[in-house]
């Protein structure tokens, strides 16, 4: 549904150049819920506003539903027809809502549907329409300024939803809003996603985010895409360090005389009590170190770091069994580092690394 090749762009400004996408390709399928994470600077904002060309890309190439987006003709800072017509069916929406103090619910919402040129009655019709999928068709008279954050951002999902899109851009859309909130707008975007097959693309610094409503993910750094694919099968992929940071684990890692290491569950497994399972069928002690469990497209996944007695190759055999039961396990390593300081060799013994669940967090935040 959404496609995007090679992706750059450079900002020049007062003499400095700042890349700011690097090469950004991205597959975003029909219906999926994607995410795209990074710290501040990373180029998100940058990335998702290219796809609908409010910034035009120095190369590469936007596909959005079949259509090259950078094909279509319109003078270098404005859009031109057919581009206007492609974006109405992209709906976008921002951290800090965008709507109009001076107009009501009803008129920010209406907004939209006056510049597609429909009449009065079939505005009002339609505005109500999409303020009752967003469960606010009883505050359509009340202004922007009498409203709570997450009602804001409702009326922002209503009209970002005027011109029927068949995608809808979130621009760290819940950034702004308490813990709460977020959940109950995630929650209204995984339903708009269902409900209307709406293929939605966000960009956040949450791994919160990802993990409650995102069935693909991509982490970005200077630019760049360094990981993406399916939330499920990464979790399941060794090494992945959107896995690491979706499910941070805490612990010692592995030191003389000990075997530690992080296992994954998901899927079947997730349910099984596999751990006593081993202890029992290789005699062995086994500690957990650390763990976390959650629910990720409505399935319980979850990451343990154990620890057993003596060297990795003297349980070679213990580790199998994991493996044989579907598991995925791997030498413990250190927290993810933060992207944006990740040294190659992913830390020094004096690092004691981010702390997990902020590991994104834009500076400042923290
Ligand atoms: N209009 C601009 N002019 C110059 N530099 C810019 C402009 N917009 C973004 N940049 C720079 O490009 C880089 C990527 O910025 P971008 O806003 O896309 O990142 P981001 O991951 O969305 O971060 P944030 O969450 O802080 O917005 C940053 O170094 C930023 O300073």
């Amino acid at each position: 549904m959404i496609t995007t090749t090679d992706l750059t762009k450079v900002y020049r400004s007062r003499g400095r150049e700042v890349t700011a996408l690097d090469g950004v390709s991205l597959h975003v399928e029909p219906g999926e819920m994607y995410g795209v994470i990074g710290r501040s600077g990373a180029g998100k904002s940058t990335l998702i506003r290219c796809v609908n060309l409010l910034e035009r890309p120095d190369s590469g190439t936007v596909t959005v539903d079949g259509q090259d987006l950078t094909a279509l003709p319109g003078p270098r800072h404005r859009a031109g027809r057919s581009l206007r017509r492609a974006r109405t069916g992209i709906g976008m929406i921002f951290q800090h809502f965008n709507l109009l103090s001076s107009r009501t619910v009803r008129g920010n919402v209406e907004l939209p549907l006056e510049i597609l040129g429909l009449t009065r009655r079939e505005r009002a019709r339609k505005a109500l329409e999409l303020l009752d999928l967003v469960g606010l068709a009883d505050h359509a008279a009340a202004y922007p300024a009498q409203l709570s954050g997450g009602q804001k951002q409702r009326v922002g999902i209503a009209r970002a939803l005027a011109g029927d899109p068949k995608v809808l851009l979130s621009d760290e859309a819940t950034s702004a809003l308490d813990p709460e909130t977020t959940r109950s707008v995630l929650g209204l975007l995984r339903d708009l996603n269902k409900q209307l097959g709406l293929t939605v693309l966000l960009i956040t610094h949450e791994m919160d985010v990802v993990k409650a409503v995102c069935d693909s993910a991509a982490l970005m750094e200077h630019g760049r895409i360094v990981e993406a694919g399916v939330v499920n099968e990464l979790l399941a992929t060794p090494g992945s360090r959107l896995a690491r940071e979706l499910f941070p684990v805490a612990g010692p890692v592995a030191g003389d005389g000990r075997t530690v290491v992080d296992v994954t569950f998901h899927g079947e497994n997730a349910g099984q009590p596999v751990i006593s399972h081993l202890a029992r069928a290789h005699d062995v002690d086994v500690s957990i170190l650390g763990a976390a469990m959650d629910t990720v497209g409505g399935r319980q996944v979850g990451r343990m770091r154990i620890e057993l007695p003596g060297h990795p190759e003297s349980n070679a055999e213990a580790l199998a069994y994991l493996r044989e039961r579907g598991l995925t396990v791997e030498p413990a390593a250190r927290e993810a580092p933060a992207p944006r300081e990740t040294p190659a060799d992913g830390g020094t013994d004096e690092d004691p690394g981010p702390r997990p669940t902020d590991a994104l967090a834009p500076e400042g935040t923290r």
